[in-house]
């Protein structure tokens, strides 16, 4: 569980105290270590895009917030994140589970897999990439103080590698 513990701590100390969820496979572990904590407000959502839009009236409401997603629903929710983020310069953690790249079974999650950094580039979102549970415990305590200074999402995008953590 080393993966997402690093994940969970990191956003425990970061004070992110809402978040929504659209589950993969990999997430399964910080969802139930987020699902189990008192602290944390967290809303399953239907769908990504739906995601962006609880969470921006959380941030609006004071909260500071977070969203888990497989990276094919940035592609749900690139319209949420111009017309509602950009346009009103809203702050969110985007822990992104990055499918269709290498281990990946399912054909379909390919395409997605493959622009999804471009696609994150072309939103704006500043984007990392941690390899270790150490990294992802210092990045996302830099990118959830970085995302008020900018006023915009930033993202962790976390492949298929970095879940093998978990089994250890
Ligand atoms: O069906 C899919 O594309 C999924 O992502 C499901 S899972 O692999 O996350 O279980």
């Amino acid at each position: 569980m080393r993966g997402s513990l690093a994940i969970y701590n990191a956003l425990k100390e970061s004070n992110i105290d809402f978040i929504c969820s659209v589950p993969c496979a990999n997430l399964k572990n910080l969802l139930k270590l987020i699902e189990n904590d008192e602290d944390i407000t967290h809303i399953p959502a239907t769908r990504e895009e739906e995601a962006f839009g609880i969470c921006a009236g959380a941030y609006l409401a004071g909260k500071k917030t977070a969203i888990l997603l497989q990276n094919s629903g940035i592609g749900n929710s690139i319209n949420a994140i111009a017309s509602l983020y950009k346009t009103f310069q809203i702050p969110t953690l985007l822990i992104i589970s990055h499918r269709g790249d290498l281990k990946e079974q399912i054909p379909a999650q390919i395409p997605m897999g493959r622009w999804i950094e471009k696609l994150l580039d072309v939103c704006e979102i500043p984007t990392y990439k941690p390899k270790t549970p150490e990294e992802a415990y210092k990045l996302i305590k830099y990118a959830s103080s970085y995302m008020y200074k900018i006023s915009y999402p930033v993202a962790l995008l976390f492949d298929a590698l970095y879940w093998e953590y978990d089994l250890e």
